[in-house]
């Protein structure tokens, strides 16, 4: 990492989708010890807590169209869009811990406005590139890649006054498998750089990282990570509300942090759908810490 500030800010949003208990995510993540594993990294930690989130109760949603809570999730990442495009400003690294992944609608709002060609990397068992034309679910967290490349609802796409955030191009997805129809089209009509468990298995996780880090170094000038813990094997991180057996280890998953480090490729980064409530005793939130602190530069020697 270039930046020895790192700013981290909690987004306890729960509308992107239908399972309570995603809203503790942020802390449950501190409570494993992010803070301290960063400083002990020697980095100047400063915990910004969480955006705040509308009472459920107080506004409840009249259903205009098909996308669930749609104004609290626009509502909610405008905040976020303006927090971290602030702190991105003061020279600090964002670090954002979720909440359910339409988080990222907000988070990269903020960020890509600092990039003439922000990559990203998706590591998650899903695409979450539906739009509301090709939603299953109607859950907002199955849409915010789309909505960052410019894809689906107005609303969505149009957060925080610009649009397309990032390129068709500039995108890496890995871990995927549970695509939905609409998810397939659109990664083939964008020919998107998708390393699907397939591939992984067999390649192997070194080279699908070397692949990703030479193909984003030549063509972005900053990556945030994006990484939706069900990206991970359910039976290592149990704690997320959309679970897809077969997925990464997290040995796969820490040498892809670590070569990410060594890389200094990545310029932000968020953790998200972390659900203390479906967790065995903190598992998935500690090991959420263990990957931050490979991606931040620990090493073992
Ligand atoms: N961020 C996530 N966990 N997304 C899960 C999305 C699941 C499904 N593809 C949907 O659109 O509803
Ligand atoms: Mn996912
Ligand atoms: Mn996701």
């Amino acid at each position: 990492m270039k930046e020895k500030q790192i700013s981290i800010i909690g987004v306890p949003i729960d509308y992107g989708q239908s399972r309570r208990g995603v809203d503790m995510g942020p802390s449950a993540i501190r409570y494993a010890g992010v803070k301290e594993r960063l400083e002990k990294l020697s980095y100047t930690v400063t915990d910004l807590g969480n955006v705040s989130i509308p009472n459920r109760h107080k506004k409840q949603e009249q259903m205009t169209s098909k996308l669930k809570n749609l104004s609290q999730v626009i509502e909610i990442n405008e905040s976020v869009a303006k927090k971290v495009d602030h702190e991105i400003e003061k020279g600090s690294f964002p670090l954002i811990f979720g909440g359910d992944h339409s988080l990222s609608i907000g988070t990269i709002a903020g960020i890509a406005k600092h990039y003439q060609r922000l990559g990203v990397i998706w590591y998650d068992a899903h695409g979450d590139l539906n739009t509301d034309q090709t939603s299953p679910s109607g859950n907002i967290h199955g849409m915010p890649l789309a909505a960052t490349l410019g894809f689906g609802h107005h609303k969505l796409t149009n957060l925080y006054g610009y649009a397309p955030k990032v390129k068709t191009e500039h995108v890496v997805i890995i871990g995927a498998r549970d695509l939905d129809p609409g998810e397939k089209d659109f990664i083939r009509k964008h020919n998107i750089k998708v390393f699907t468990m397939h591939e992984i298995d067999r390649l192997g996780m070194p080279q699908v990282i070397e692949e990703t880090i030479a193909y984003l170094k030549e063509r972005t000038d900053g990556v945030h990570l994006s990484l939706d813990l069900d990206g991970l094997d359910p039976t290592e991180a149990p704690g997320v509300g959309t679970p897809v057996i077969g997925g990464l280890t997290y040995r796969e998953s820490h040498l892809a942090m670590e070569m990410l480090a060594e890389a200094e490729l990545i310029t932000s980064a968020e953790f998200v759908e972390v659900n203390p409530i479906l967790d065995e005793k903190n598992k998935t939130a500690t090991l959420a810490v263990g990957l931050i602190g490979s991606l931040f530069g620990e090493t073992l020697k």
